[in-house]
């Protein structure tokens, strides 16, 4: 669309319109929607999408402290320089952290400060990592709601009020009972049993309702269970598919909370962090939805300790099953069809299930060696 039939008919929009939201002014929001150039199309074909000095995001990553938020600063700070990615949370960041690039607090409950680092720092991209996830979600609904739902709504706001381009995760638990399972597609029954899957439901429509009235650029991908070495799962159902490493390593011997025969969606770190570059950096013509399913493999637990034992023969599993967790697994999908992702924007799994063991190994092998050199 030419930018400047775009820009008149998000004006219009704007002008038609009032984001709803309980902590400012609905006014406020509508007068103060600003537009990104980065939010116009670009004719510039996917993968071949690069920024030059001066047109770096400036990107501020919420909840960063969790296990995917550091590796994407990373991730992101190769691409567009350390001083153009912002990490934030509500914690302490460890040494390592805190001297990688910059670290700020922010509470997402925060409205004020929020506006303030969004203002002070000419930010123009935001990753909303900030969750519970879906066992502590259990353990705790009160809190839940309100960093999900409430904290949405702020970011929703925020990223309306200042023209920014919005990366929300959702996820598989977004599904239910009565979604279809195998395999599950895009568009279909999403009524989730959990406060996280109820909460991602909200965030996905929200998003997409405030990009169709508003002209928000929401962006949003379902992530499968996610699996990494070097940072820890915050409190989630598939969380077992990374304990089991370490437990494998240290003591050779692994109790899974989940039954052996629990099909699950999951994915190697490093896919996820590149494909939510990946979608961010996606032309926006080419996306024709704003909320995509990924996927790359699908194990059981069993599966997953055959392929472990195949490089650690003496590797022992048990199982003593968590009802609370088996209830949540049971109710996901146990294959995504991310075939629209694979479409429109070129999604593509570099890890299957043998990569994913070896890649992990591999790490924790180095780390040993490491220990013992040291
Ligand atoms: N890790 C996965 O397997 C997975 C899968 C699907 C979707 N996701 C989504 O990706 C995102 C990141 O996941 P993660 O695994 O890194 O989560 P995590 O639980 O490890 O980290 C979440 C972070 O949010 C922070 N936080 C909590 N309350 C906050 C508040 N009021 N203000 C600011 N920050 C606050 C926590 O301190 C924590 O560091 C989440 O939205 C999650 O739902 C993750
Ligand atoms: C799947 C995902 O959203 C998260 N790892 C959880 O289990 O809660």
């Amino acid at each position: 669309m030419p930018v400047m039939r775009f820009f008149s008919k998000v004006a219009k929009q704007a002008l038609l319109s009032t984001p709803g939201c309980g902590c400012q002014p609905l006014t406020v929001a509508v007068r103060n929607i600003s537009f990104s150039p980065r939010q116009v199309t670009s004719d510039a074909s996917f993968h071949s999408v690069s920024f030059s000095e001066t047109d770096h995001p400036k990107v501020l990553i919420t909840g960063g402290l969790g296990q995917l938020g550091v590796g994407l600063a990373k991730l992101l700070r190769k691409r567009y320089g350390k001083n153009n990615v912002i990490l934030s949370d509500i914690r302490k960041p460890p040494n390592s952290v805190f001297h990688s690039g910059p670290f700020i607090y922010s509470d997402i409950l925060d409205y004020k400060n929020l506006r303030e680092i969004v203002v002070n720092n000419r930010i123009t991209w935001l990753v909303h990592y900030s969750a519970l996830l879906s066992a502590v979600g259990e353990a705790n609904v009160a809190l839940a709601r309100s960093v999900n739902i409430t904290g949405l709504h702020n970011i929703l706001d925020i990223a309306a009020e200042h023209g920014l381009r919005l990366f929300v995760p959702s996820t598989i638990g977004a599904f239910g009972p009565s979604s279809p399972r195998n395999p599950t597609p895009d568009l279909c029954v999403q009524r989730p049993r959990t406060i996280y899957g109820v909460s991602k439901v909200h965030a996905e429509l929200m998003g997409e309702y405030y990009h169709h009235r508003y002209g928000l650029d929401f962006r949003c991908l379902r992530y499968p269970g996610i699996i990494s070495a070097d940072s820890m799962p915050g409190g989630g159902t598939t969380d077992y598919a990374v304990q089991i490493f370490h437990d494998a390593i240290k003591t050779g011997k692994f109790e899974c909370n989940l039954r052996p025969d629990t099909r699950l969606p999951m994915m190697y770190i490093d896919d996820c962090l590149r494909a939510t570059l990946e979608v961010m950096e996606a032309p926006a013509e080419t996306l024709s939805m704003r909320t995509y399913n990924i996927n790359a493999m699908s194990f059981t637990p069993e599966e997953l300790a055959q392929e472990l034992q195949k490089q650690m023969p003496e590797l022992e599993v048990t199982y003593e099953v968590d009802p609370v967790r088996q209830a949540i697994a049971d109710s996901w999908p146990m294959n995504f069809d991310d075939s629209n992702a694979r479409k429109d924007w070129a999604w593509k799994h570099d890890y299957d299930l043998p990569e994913l063991v070896q890649t992990m190994l591999n790490f924790f092998g180095s780390e040993t060696r490491m220990a013992r050199f040291n």
